[in-house]
Parts: C-alpha cells; sequence; structure tokens
C-alpha cells in the first residue's frame, strides 16, 4: 500500500488534455498522484463526483483587481473570491486600474504586499510599458512580472500615477528591450486616434447612447492597431499577445502573422461569443467595455474562430467598478465606466454555451480555459491540466444545474453584472487550490488567504 491519498475525486467525467473519461483522482501533498480507472489506497476524504465534470481550474490571464488605491473599486479579496466561486485557481493582475500603476518595481511591491494573504486562489501579476517606463522593463522582469501590458488607446481610470497610453515610440522601444530579455508584450488594440476623433464627434453632436458607443470604436480601429503591433513585432522580434480581441477579423490578421512565424497569440473574452451590441443597449452600462460588443454576425464570425482553434485562450477581463460609476443618474452609456465585471462567469458561460449549447469539445475548450494560457505565459510545468504532478487545481461542474444569476450568487465587492438574470446552463459547485477546497455551492467561499504568487516555472517559448 502507497503513500495515503489527501483526497480522492471519484467518478467524475475527467477533462484530460486528450481525452474525457470517468475517472478517479488521487491527490497528495496539493499534487495530482494519480489518475486511474478506480483508486483504491488510504485516504482521507472522498468526494463523490458521479455525473459531474472535472476540469483543470480555469486559468483566468486577465482581470483587474484594482489594488493599491482603488480598493474600493475591487480587491484581492473579493476578485479573487469572485474567480473562485467561478471555478478559477490562478489568475494575472492586470497592471491598472491601481494606483501607482505597476509600471515599477515598488508599485510591484505594493501591489504583492497587497495580495499577499488575501487571495482565494494562486495569482501573478502583469508589468505596464508606459511612455516612461523602458527602464523599469527589465527589472520588473527579474522581480518577478512574467509578462509586459501596453494600453494603444486611452485606457481611462483616475488617479495621479494611473497607467498611461504607450504612444508608437513607446511600442518601438518597449518591444525591443522586451525581445532582449526574452519577454511577452500583451496589447489593449484599439487606434487611439480613430477612437479618440470618432468619440469626440459622437460627443459633440450629442449621440450617446450605446449604438454610438460601439459606433465610435469600429471594427477597423482593432485592425489597424493589431497591424502596427505586427509591424513592430517584425521589426524587434518581440513576442506578443493580443488581449480581448473582439473580430474575426483582428482573429485573420494574427493568424496570418503565426503561420508568418512570428510569436503570437490572442484572447476573446465570454462577453464577445454570448452578447451582442443589442444586448449592450438593452442591458445598460453593465455590458459596456471597450472594444466594444459587436453584431451578431460578428458574434457567429468569432465563434467559428473559436471552433477551428484559432483563439488560443479565453480570459474575463473582469474590469470592476462601484455602480455608480456605471448608473449614476443623469450619465449617459458614453460617459460610463467601460469594464465588465465578469470574474465569476467564465467558466459555466464557456462550458455551457461552448459545449452544452454549441457542443465544442471539452478536451478544446479546457485548452482555452486553462492549459493554452499556462503553458504561453510560463507556468505549464505546474498548472493548467489534469496529469500526474500538476498542482491540483480542479473544478468540478453540475452539467445538469442550470441557474438564473441573480446578485446573491455574486462574490465580486460591486454586484452589477451583464449576466445578472441570464440563465447559467451549467454550474462550477467546487473549486479546489493544491487539493484544498476553496469554494462549494453548499458552503460558499471557504479557506480565503491561501493564494499565493506562482513563480513561472517555464520560458515563454514553449509552443502551444
Ligand atoms: N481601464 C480598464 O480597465 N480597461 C479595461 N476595460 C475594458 N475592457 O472595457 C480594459 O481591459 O481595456
Ligand atoms: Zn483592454
Ligand atoms: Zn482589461
Amino acid at each position: 500500500m502507497g503513500e495515503p491519498f489527501d483526497l480522492i475525486i471519484q467518478g467524475g467525467t475527467v477533462v484530460l488534455p486528450e481525452r474525457v473519461a470517468k475517472l478517479d483522482i488521487g491527490i497528495r501533498h496539493g499534487k495530482i498522484a494519480e489518475i486511474s480507472e478506480s483508486l483504491v489506497g488510504t485516504v482521507s476524504e472522498v468526494l463523490d463526483a458521479t455525473d459531474k465534470l472535472v476540469m483543470a481550474g480555469l486559468i483566468d490571464m486577465h482581470v483587474h483587481l484594482n489594488e493599491p488605491g482603488f480598493g474600493h473599486w475591487e480587491g484581492f479579496e473579493t476578485g479573487s473570491a469572485a474567480l473562485a466561486a467561478g471555478g478559477c485557481t490562478f489568475y494575472a493582475d492586470m497592471p491598472l486600474n491601481g494606483n501607482p500603476a505597476t509600471v515599477s518595481t515598488d508599485a510591484l511591491k505594493l501591489k504583492a504586499e497587497l495580495a499577499s494573504g488575501k487571495s482565494a486562489v494562486d495569482y501573478t501579476f502583469w508589468g505596464g510599458l508606459v511612455p516612461d517606463n523602458l527602464d523599469a522593463l527589465k527589472p520588473l522582469a527579474e522581480a518577478g512580472v512574467f509578462a509586459f501590458k501596453a494600453f494603444m488607446s486611452e485606457p481611462g481610470g483616475e488617479g495621479e500615477e494611473r497607467l498611461r497610453r504607450a504612444d508608437d515610440w513607446t511600442l518601438y522601444q518597449g518591444m525591443k528591450r522586451i525581445a532582449a530579455f526574452g519577454g511577452i508584450l500583451a496589447l489593449h488594440a484599439e487606434s487611439d486616434s480613430i477612437t479618440a476623433r470618432l468619440a469626440e464627434a459622437a460627443v459633440a453632436e450629442g449621440r450617446m447612447t450605446a449604438a454610438d458607443f460601439a459606433a465610435s470604436r469600429p471594427i477597423v480601429a482593432e485592425t489597424e492597431a493589431v497591424n502596427r503591433a505586427l509591424y513592430f513585432a517584425r521589426e524587434t522580434g518581440c513576442a506578443l499577445h493580443f488581449v480581448h480581441i473582439s473580430s474575426s477579423q483582428a482573429v485573420d490578421l494574427i493568424d496570418a502573422a503565426k503561420a508568418e512565424g512570428l510569436d503570437v497569440t490572442l484572447e476573446t473574452c465570454p462577453h464577445y461569443l454570448v452578447l451582442t451590441e443589442t444586448d449592450m443597449g438593452r442591458i445598460g452600462p453593465a455590458a459596456k467595455c471597450a472594444p466594444p460588443l459587436r453584431s451578431g454576425d460578428a458574434q457567429e464570425a468569432l465563434w467559428e474562430q473559436l471552433s477551428n482553434g484559432r483563439i488560443d485562450m479565453i480570459t474575463s477581463d473582469h474590469s470592476p467598478c462601484p455602480e455608480s460609476l456605471k448608473n449614476k443618474t443623469g450619465q449617459t452609456f458614453m460617459e460610463a465606466w467601460g469594464g465588465i465585471s465578469g470574474a465569476q462567469n467564465t467558466m459555466e458561460l464557456m462550458i455551457g454555451e461552448g459545449h452544452v449549447r454549441k457542443g465544442i469539445p471539452l478536451t478544446e475548450l479546457s485548452a482555452m480555459l486553462s492549459s493554452s494560457p499556462a503553458t504561453r505565459f510560463g507556468f505549464g510545468d505546474m498548472k493548467g491540466r489534469i496529469a500526474l504532478g500538476f498542482d491540483a487545481d480542479l473544478v468540478i461542474i453540475d452539467p445538469s444545474n442550470r441557474y438564473v444569476l441573480n446578485r446573491e450568487h455574486l462574490y465580486q465587492k460591486h454586484k452589477h453584472n451583464p449576466y445578472l438574470g441570464r440563465e447559467m446552463l451549467c454550474r462550477v459547485v467546487r473549486t479546489i487550490s493544491r487539493g484544498v477546497t476553496v469554494y462549494s455551492m453548499e458552503e460558499g467561499l471557504k479557506h480565503s488567504g491561501a493564494g499565493q504568487w506562482a513563480p513561472k516555472t517555464t520560458k515563454r517559448r514553449d509552443p502551444l
């Protein structure tokens, strides 16, 4: 008889990287110790997962938890609680909208101190590329930032030390520097020139509705910015990652660049796949984000790209704010804060709409939700898949539990969200972080604060 297990998850439908099968998973010291059709052995706890899906926990590489400075918008404790309740076991915090933004090692240190002991699950930090911090990039990478992010359009936000837009010079020089130490630069790719001029004209003419907002950030603003960034990547050899891609046209450009041999990846978000421009008008500012939600046809084209394997990963882009910034009396759609507070909904939306409704294989969805982001960003030896020796970071989903989302379900600080009132087609019933249950549907959040800043385990050039 071998060493006892701490936990056996029994009889679940387990989503492995290559196949889905009814299996038992044995967990020991926070790691996946055995996977087999029928596990026997001494064990402290057995969890019955019959008729449930057992998947690698969501790896959400795009969330804004806003500390330091804007903890009243969202913080590590509440933000990570929402993530955990949605099946996420590892996340990457963006360099904005905290104040200071994560653009220096001092700011990183401050952020890390604030996160320590507060997060329900493991995490890591993005650094920012801004006009005046070229010399800080390498020190940031050495201090543990796993990759960098720059905005090609105005990020908005408040505070003197908020993140600033990167002009072309900064992008070009930043990519040279980042390429030199083998880093990755992520881009919010929308043309500032196009979006700023269109927004200015709309405001001047009093065109302030959701449809006007969408028209002020057209797909061409995205494709132009993607093209320009790819051009600099060719010149500099810098690896790129495009965040929240909203259009099939942008996916095509990035796909062509991959075929050409550029080291580039992209993500999209559930909101571009399950909500449209029309929903944005119906729901109001809770559904406002940049790039904006698109037409039904554009959305279908994005699903098509996803089915064809052209979407590398899915992220929430949880970009929270107090409700007052969404629905202040007299405030127009155009003036409301842009950002969707979807931290908790990624897994249920993608499994529900992608698998239950559209029949996309669970192995493919799991790659986009977990293994690809882990691999791309250097965590792929430890996280993101159900395999021997990996962290026991797991989510258990009940595919027959449909429910209507309401405010009481949400763990985030401010309970607004474009999915309230929507029927979810499956439900996260348990989230396990390094072998310990951090959330269960019956008991809610447990063991808050045990999440750790996880180090990279591989170099970034691992192929997806
Ligand atoms: N300042 C932000 O948080 N912006 C975010 N907001 C969105 N996507 O609407 C983002 O990621 O660009
Ligand atoms: Zn963005
Ligand atoms: Zn974002």
